[in-house]
């Protein structure tokens, strides 16, 4: 694995740095196809859900390896200055992207730790591409890293992240979920199915 940091000369907390051990992501073999949409994980879901008027909205495509591409537009809700997008929504983005990675290691993760660096002010109006990758898989433990651009897909970094996702079985959703949503989830044919297509690992 690199243990190169993507961040350059600033090392981050030290727990997202990957242990000397630390493994290789392996795309599974039944990830979705590079270029592949990956479609919501939930409905509801504040990152990617359809059923949120004020959500992101994010649209997550498969790319090589283990990695993602994303795109979301920033609207007039997702204001903190006068204009300029909210710090704490540009996170959900990044969150909502290195969370979709793991569609390709067909794992169930949730986010541990996840630092942002604010590079360049985000106008409303304007669309966020995402990118992020796995960089290395340590037991249970997920780390990655992601940034967003702004004026295009190679355009300048306006946010990047270092994040660790730790597995969770679905359990972890089920006895910690208010019991409203969870009930409505698992009455839901479509999101049992998509939950079930994370349990099958290699
Ligand atoms: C049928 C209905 C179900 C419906 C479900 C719907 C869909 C499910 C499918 C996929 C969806 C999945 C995710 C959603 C995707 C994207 C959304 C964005 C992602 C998020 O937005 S998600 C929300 C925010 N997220 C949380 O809500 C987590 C709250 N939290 C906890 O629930 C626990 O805290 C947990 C589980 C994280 C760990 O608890 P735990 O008891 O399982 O494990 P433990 O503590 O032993 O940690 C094991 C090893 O990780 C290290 N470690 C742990 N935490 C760390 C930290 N913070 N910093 C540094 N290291 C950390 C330890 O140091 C140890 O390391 P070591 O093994 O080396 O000792």
């Amino acid at each position: 694995m690199s243990t190169e940091n993507p961040r350059g000369p600033s090392p981050g907390h030290p727990a997202l740095i990957p242990p000397a051990d630390a493994l290789r992501p392996v795309r599974h073999p039944d990830a979705p196809a590079p270029g592949e949409l990956l479609g919501t994980h939930y409905d509801h879901c504040f990152g990617c859900g359809g059923a949120q008027p004020h959500g992101l909205h994010l649209q997550a495509r498969a790319g090589d390896g283990v990695s993602i591409t994303a795109e979301f537009t920033v609207q007039a809700a997702h204001q903190g200055a006068p204009g300029l997008a909210h710090g704490g929504v540009l996170t959900s983005a990044l969150d909502e992207t290195l969370g979709s990675l793991n569609w390709l290691l067909r794992t169930i993760a949730v986010t541990g730790r996840l630092e942002t660096d604010f590079v360049r002010p985000v106008p409303v109006d304007t669309q966020l591409f995402l990118q992020a990758e796995v960089t290395a898989v340590a037991g249970r433990k997920i780390y990655s890293t992601a940034v967003g651009r702004i004026g295009g897909p190679a355009g300048p970094v306006a946010v990047r992240a270092n994040a660790l996702f730790i597995e969770v079985k679905v359990d972890h959703f089920i006895d910690n979920g208010r019991q409203v949503e969870i009930q409505a989830a698992m009455a839901d044919p479509d999101q049992i199915r998509r939950v079930r297509a994370f349990e099958v690992n290699p």
